[in-house]
């Protein structure tokens, strides 16, 4: 595959660079005037995050990281969808190798997101249900378009969100608050999200979102780059080191639980549940 580290410059448009790796599933643009990244997500119809998807993530967070940008800003190609959360195809029926390469590649995604030692904020123009909703907390700010839904609703789905899906809803959401909106499944509206402090912002394109998002990144420009990403991985180190002591049993833990015959069961129904709400 002609994947490599090294940055390469693809196309011009305007002040901007878009930067790629020759992944498929997502871009990076950098402005060349601010230094920000924006990293967007392009995998059809919903932003499913498969193994390819996640990989290309990866590959762009690191990227971004390496390049030393200003920020980093996570959004959709998708009108409505930021991300439809984890694939549920990955899941259902799984091949045994690549589940747990799906499984480890999330971990890592998660791992370089939310402990990127560059500032992040997502610009969420669409639904960003469960793992949706994981790469948004992982992000430092979010500014989020009206009329569309935003949670861990894995409950519903008669799975569990594992333990670092919760670090970083808690790192946004007060303990009860996150604690009652997991148990029960809960999807907010824009609205709701905003009032209850799960986004920051609402805006009414994403143009405006991403403005918004850069805004909030440029608030850090006169504020030591070091000193800031210390002080960020000090808040976050505890999160960060408890996934990497415990992958291994995190990803057994997660398979054991998404083999259960009941669990397969359940995922089927969803499955089935959703195609045909496409189909009408
Ligand atoms: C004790 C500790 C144990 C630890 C165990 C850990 C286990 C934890 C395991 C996993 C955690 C899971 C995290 C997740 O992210 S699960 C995924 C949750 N996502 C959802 O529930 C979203 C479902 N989708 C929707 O609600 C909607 O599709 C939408 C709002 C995102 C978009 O709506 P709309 O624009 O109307 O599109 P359609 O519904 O018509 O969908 C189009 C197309 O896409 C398919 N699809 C949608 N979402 C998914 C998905 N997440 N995965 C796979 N496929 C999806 C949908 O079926 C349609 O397909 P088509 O009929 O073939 O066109």
């Amino acid at each position: 595959m002609l994947r490599t580290k090294v940055l390469s410059l693809v196309a011009r448009s305007g002040p901007s660079r878009l930067m790629s790796t020759a992944t498929k599933l997502t871009t990076v643009e950098v402005n060349d005037k601010t230094g920000i990244a924006t990293l967007t997500m392009c995998r059809a119809p919903v932003n499913g995050l498969n193994l390819e998807l996640l990989k290309d993530l990866k590959t762009s967070i690191d990227e971004i990281e390496s390049n030393k940008s200003r920020g980093l800003i996570l959004t959709s190609s998708n009108a409505t969808i930021f991300s439809a959360g984890l694939d549920i195809m990955e899941m259902y029926n799984p091949e045994k190798e690549r589940i747990r390469a799906f499984w480890t590649q999330l971990q890592e995604v998660w791992l370089s997101l939310y402990g990127s030692s560059v500032p992040t904020a997502a610009a969420i123009n669409g639904h960003s249900p469960a793992g949706g909703c994981l790469l948004a907390t992982s992000c430092e700010y979010r500014v989020m378009l009206p009329k569309f839904t935003i949670g861990l609703n894995e409950t519903q789905l008669g799975i569990v969100a594992p333990k670092w899906f919760m670090s970083s809803f808690l790192s946004v959401l007060p303990q009860r608050q996150a604690e009652r909106a997991l148990n029960q499944g809960r999807m907010f509206s824009t609205e709701e999200a905003l009032q209850i402090g799960l986004i920051d912002e609402t805006a009414t394109s994403k143009e405006e979102a991403v403005e918004k998002c850069a805004a909030f990144l440029g608030t850090f420009a006169r504020v030591n780059p070091l000193a800031r990403a210390l002080t960020k991985q000090q808040f976050r180190a505890a999160d960060l080191q408890q996934l990497e002591n415990e992958r291994k049993d995190d990803l057994e833990k997660f398979l054991f639980f998404i083999n259960q015959p009941a669990v397969q069961k359940g995922l089927g129904i969803y499955l089935e549940g959703l195609k045909k709400k496409a189909k009408k």
